[in-house]
């Protein structure tokens, strides 16, 4: 992976022992349709703040993180960058912006080639889940670097689950199956990656898939998880924002600013 004409990053030492260095790609080029009509959902703001630049401190926030890929939506590119330049943002790490695809699997695809070789260990990260606290961001990049290929932070889920068969449009759905949901987990963001592995399961794996770490299952490569976190939940549907402004304003007030 490493190209030995460009400058290397020097590995980082944690306790004695030697790591892996770790960048963070945030695939940002949807529109959040589901979010209902406006700006591209990576920039429109929480507590004042863009989305995208929350979920850009969540990942800088840990200290193996050193180079963190913005996917910026396509026209939008010039302006992650000036929002980037304008926010206060650690300066041990490093910023990449490219534009986005058409889907979220091409989007993380572009961060992936505008990565730089002597990064070993990948981090891909929704800007939709802005809150994500960095135990989290750590507990992934631990597991990584503890030799898993891949992995998820995961939630048990909250319901009860059924499986329906589909029906036409106004009819009620039959109900096939009730899965033992103490096997099912909701997944989330970050999820981490062995850069290599990554690589080959985009380059390799074609149809739509929601995550990355599907398409290491389909390499039929082992993938784990670690315990995911109440507030990385996904800015997904208006009735999200209410939460996110809520968890935002409780963590300021506890903060004291
Ligand atoms: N073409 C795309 C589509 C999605 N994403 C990113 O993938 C993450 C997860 O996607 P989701 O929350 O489903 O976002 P949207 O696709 O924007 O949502 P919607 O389906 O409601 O339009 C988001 O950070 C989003 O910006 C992306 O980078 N490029
Ligand atoms: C990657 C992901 O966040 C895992 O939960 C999610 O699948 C992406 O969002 P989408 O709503 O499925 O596009």
């Amino acid at each position: 992976m490493s190209d030995a004409s460009l400058p290397q990053p020097p590995a980082q030492t944690v306790s004695g022992r030697t790591t892996a260095r770790t960048a963070a790609v945030i695939p940002a080029a949807g529109r959040g349709v589901r979010l209902g009509p406006g700006a591209p959902k990576a920039l429109r703001t929480l507590g004042g703040t863009p989305m995208l630049i929350h979920a850009v401190r969540a990942m800088a926030a840990s200290r193996a993180v050193s180079l963190v890929v913005v996917v910026a939506p396509p026209e939008g590119a010039a302006e992650v960058r000036t929002l980037l330049d304008a926010h206060a943002l650690p300066d041990r790490t490093e910023f990449v912006v490219v534009p986005g695809g058409e889907t979220r699997q091409e989007s993380v695809k572009l961060g992936l080639d505008a990565l730089p070789p002597g990064f070993d260990i990948v981090l891909v990260h929704d800007a939709a889940r802005p809150l994500v606290p960095v135990d989290t961001v750590d507990a992934v990049v631990e597991a990584v670097r503890d030799g898993a290929p891949a992995v998820v932070p995961a939630l048990p889920l909250a319901d009860t689950v059924k499986q329906v068969e589909p029906a036409a449009p106004g009819e009620p759905e039959p109900v096939v199956a009730t899965p033992d949901r103490s096997l099912l987990r909701a997944v989330q963001t970050p999820q981490g990656f062995d850069r290599d592995t990554l690589v080959r399961a985009h380059g390799t794996v074609t149809g739509d898939v929601t995550d990355d770490a599907s398409m290491i299952e389909q390499l039929d490569l082992a993938v784990v998880t670690v315990p995911g976190h109440e507030e990385a939940f996904k800015v997904t549907r208006p009735l999200d924002l209410v939460l996110a402004e809520a968890v935002l304003a409780r963590r300021r007030l506890n903060d004291g600013f």
